[in-house]
């Protein structure tokens, strides 16, 4: 500042063109942070694009489907599309910041030129000795660096951090469960007795759509349930609101007559166990992949009744390292297992977690009818004292629960046992039934 009053002070208009000249070089600092925050933001988006496609591409998940329909080909093509497209974005940023430092740098040496011939005269008529003309020049050069490069990087850094800001606020701003990954309370004294929905209505965060609409049931602990409809009726969210996983929802669920809203989280977790449709599948060790039921404290008893239970003794004893052996493909000693081994594995997780409420959310969806029947029924054998919700589509399964829930347009459109449900003439279940055993 001090060296732009002593330039003003013997030539005005230097001065004032050095002033001039900041005002553009800070508004396009400014453009230019906000422009290249969101071509970074694009372009990461593209990036996660073709990352998943490298993933189809790489990971041995997909190497049966990647054979069979032969897809490699055209998604290794999109993978380069879209890798151009990203690298074209990121070019543009850097062509723009490159190109922005260079025109800065001319201009800084053109103005700088200037000041400096706007100040020759005063040192050739002698009113400014040859000192201060060199600390003059130094300082106009300076300043000429700190307007045309410094300033405008940070106020393009700052411009460009308020973006990230904003997008940061708005992420925050979204509803979290705060509790989320509290760890399960398994020091609780529960004793399940019953399980009510009055007037549920529920539509999942930013939709339109009601997935259940003043749905009321209760199921109790002396029971089992199994609930059935057709392909997104709602069963599996009917489970999710069990858990906890959502509170924005219209009406009340009770466990044991307490709103569950009003559970810790911890020890909703703790009650409730679930094997879901697509469970994981860790690549650890058989014993593992059990004892992560019950965050991997290791009972021997038990776990040797479980593995017995699920049928899976024989096949351990077969085992190189038996239930110490790695499952998957990541160690060299680790063993591949088939569909139906992990599914008893993920149901022998759930029998050692201890949880009172036992869900199946069609966990065994991969197996044949009879073979998912079996499954079942092994279920129903083992888990006598554990009150047990089923879900399926094979309602050759659903009917050995003690009662079924049909879900229907967000309802619980009929409940009963599987004879009471088949008297009703033209019911949901009946002809679900009729059509599922036609097939057979
Ligand atoms: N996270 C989500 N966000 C938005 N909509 C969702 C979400 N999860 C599920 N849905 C929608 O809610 C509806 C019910 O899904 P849900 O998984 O509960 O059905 P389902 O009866 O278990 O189906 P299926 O028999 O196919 O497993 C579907 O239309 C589905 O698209």
């Amino acid at each position: 500042m001090s060296i732009l009053i002593i330039i003003m002070s013997d030539t005005l208009w230097g001065g004032v063109i050095l002033l001039l000249v900041s005002v553009p070089f800070l508004i396009t600092a400014q453009k230019l942070g906000i422009q290249n925050y969101t071509l970074e933001k694009n372009a990461k988006a593209i990036q996660r694009k073709y990352n998943n496609i490298a993933h189809i591409l790489m990971d041995r998940t997909f190497a049966n489907e990647r054979k069979l329909f032969g897809y490699s080909k055209k998604l290794q093509q999109r993978y380069n599309d879209l890798n151009d497209e990203s690298f074209a974005m990121e070019a543009k940023i850097f062509t723009r910041v490159f190109s922005n430092l260079k025109t800065g740098s001319v201009v800084t040496i053109v103005v700088s030129g200037l000041i400096i011939a706007m100040l020759l005269p005063s040192l050739h008529n002698g009113a400014m000795s040859i000192g201060i003309f060199i600390a003059l020049v130094n300082g106009v050069i300076n300043l000429m660096q700190l307007i045309g490069w410094q300033l405008p990087y940070i106020i393009g850094d700052n411009a460009r951090t308020k973006e990230y800001l904003k997008d940061l606020n708005l992420f925050f701003s979204l509803s979290s469960k705060t509790d989320a990954c509290v760890i399960p309370n398994k020091e609780n004294k529960f004793v399940f007795q019953s399980i009510e929905f009055r007037n549920v209505s529920f539509k999942y965060p930013n939709t339109e759509n009601y997935i259940l609409y003043n749905c009321s049931f209760v199921m109790y602990s002396n029971k089992t349930y199994a609930l059935v409809g057709v392909n997104g009726a709602g069963k599996s969210t009917i489970i999710k609101l069990i858990l906890g996983m959502y509170d924005e929802y219209n009406g009340e669920i009770f466990i044991n007559n307490k709103d569950i809203k009003t559970y810790d989280y911890s020890m909703l977790k703790s009650i409730i166990a679930v094997v879901f449709q697509d469970f994981a599948t860790y690549q650890i060790s058989l014993k593992e992949n059990i004892t992560l039921g019950n965050n991997l404290i290791y009972n021997n008893g038990k776990f040797e009744k479980i593995v017995q239970d699920v049928g899976l003794t024989d096949f351990i004893a077969t085992l190189k390292n038996n239930s110490d052996t790695h499952l998957g493909k990541l160690k060299q000693d680790s063993i591949d297992i088939s569909g139906g081994q992990w599914q008893r594995i993920a149901i022998g997780r759930l029998l050692y977690s201890n949880a009172p409420i036992n869900i199946l959310d069609e966990p065994t969806a991969a197996l044949d009818p009879i073979a998912e029947s079996k499954v079942y029924e092994m279920f129903h054998t083992l888990n006598k004292d554990r009150f047990t919700i089923y879900i399926t589509h094979r309602l050759g399964a659903a009917k050995m629960s003690d009662e079924i829930l049909v879900i229907h347009n967000g309802k619980i459109a009929e409940s009963g046992s599987h004879n009471e449900l088949m008297n009703i003439k033209d019911g949901i279940y009946s002809v679900m039934f009729n059509t599922q055993k036609s097939w057979y």
